[in-house]
């Protein structure tokens, strides 16, 4: 987690003067959908945690900001109560369970409710070592299920043994940690949306995104919350973006926290970044009117970013405005 940040601490600009940058247009398409600001929230589970309205509170805010929301498999609200809150875009994350037809089901209501791509998260086989869950016995309040999963029996609201976290011991439950290249092909053809793989750090994972017929990747680490001691998100990405040649888009998550950010991602080849943490933080304090007001924060911090480097549109960023 910390060397995400610091790889873009790391990073300085290359300003250019003298460029009409009277009104910068940080506007972008992706995947089919008209974006404000190429940013997105990451998916991350249960934001009844953060909010009592939880992902319904985080779509209306994020459509405000004219972002897109991804959606987690353990969302605490329904998907058809998320996309009737929601006023942009929405994608659906999966974790890949034993229970096809479950995995199926999920897929079909993501469809009718309009939600416009998928993103298959592909570094959790199983979770990965978190000793502060481990520690304090992580088990998810009572009130909150995921809302999706019609997991009754999931026992995630029960703390185990002591050292043991309820959300490993349903992931151990409930995901699929087999799958390989190969399964790619059931699940494209199960749906026509398109498809990116949330997790992929290596050029040569990204060739065989492009040979399996995915329509995008999202170089992450997790937030730096699976492998521990992992290459660094924005560290893979130029490896990622050099393999995947324009041919499908590259987006990047991990320590995004600043307009500043988004713009040394896309100058290094990222179509959007993600957003997790702050997503989390802001509905807390401030429910969907702080995600929004978070998510405006970002994009005026790019526009600035965009005028005073003499980028004034998002196609003017590449490698030539980094050092
Ligand atoms: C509390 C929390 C829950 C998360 N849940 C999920 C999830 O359900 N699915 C997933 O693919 N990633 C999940 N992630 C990872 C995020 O999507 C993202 O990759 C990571 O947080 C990096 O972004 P950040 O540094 O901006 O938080 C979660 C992250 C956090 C912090
Ligand atoms: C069982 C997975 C929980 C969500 C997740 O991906 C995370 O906590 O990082």
């Amino acid at each position: 987690m910390d060397a995400n940040r610091t790889a873009f601490d790391a990073v300085r600009l290359r300003p250019r003067v003298l460029v009409d940058v009277a009104e910068p247009d940080p506007a972008v398409r992706l995947i089919g959908s008209g974006l404000s600001v190429p940013v997105g929230v990451a998916p991350t589970a249960y934001h009844r945690m953060a909010h009592p309205d939880g992902e319904v509170e985080t779509a209306r805010g994020t459509g405000v900001a004219g972002a897109l929301f991804v959606v987690s498999t353990f969302a605490s609200r329904t998907l058809e109560d998320i996309a009737a809150s929601a006023a942009g875009p929405l994608w659906l994350q999966l974790y890949w369970l034993r229970d096809r037809a479950k995995l199926t089901r999920l897929v079909r209501r993501a469809e009718a409710a309009g939600f416009s791509a998928l993103v298959l998260t592909v570094d959790t086989p199983h979770l990965g070592l978190r000793r502060r869950d481990l520690r304090n016995g992580f088990a998810l309040d009572p009130e909150l299920a995921p809302a999706n999963l019609d997991d009754q029996d999931a026992n995630l609201q029960h703390q185990g043994r002591d050292g043991e976290s309820a959300l490993a011991r349903h992931a151990a439950q409930a995901f699929d940690a087999s799958i390989t290249w190969a399964d790619l092909a059931w699940l494209r053809g199960l749906t026509t949306l398109p498809i990116l793989l949330k997790g992929v750090l290596t050029a040569e994972d990204a060739l065989l995104a492009v040979e399996s017929e995915m329509n995008g990747v999202i170089v992450s680490n997790h937030g730096g919350r699976q492998l521990d001691g992992a290459v660094p998100s924005l560290v893979a990405l130029r490896e990622v973006v050099a393999a995947v040649g324009g041919r499908i888009p590259v987006l990047v998550d991990g320590s995004v926290r600043s307009g500043r950010d988004v713009f040394v991602a896309l100058a290094l080849g990222a179509r959007a970044v993600l957003v997790g943490r702050p997503v989390l933080w802001s509905l807390a304090v401030g429910g969907g009117d702080g995600v929004a007001d978070m998510l405006r924060l970002l994009t005026r911090e790019f526009v600035q970013t965009m005028a005073l480097t003499g980028r004034p549109r998002v196609a003017d960023i590449d490698d030539s405005a980094i050092a």
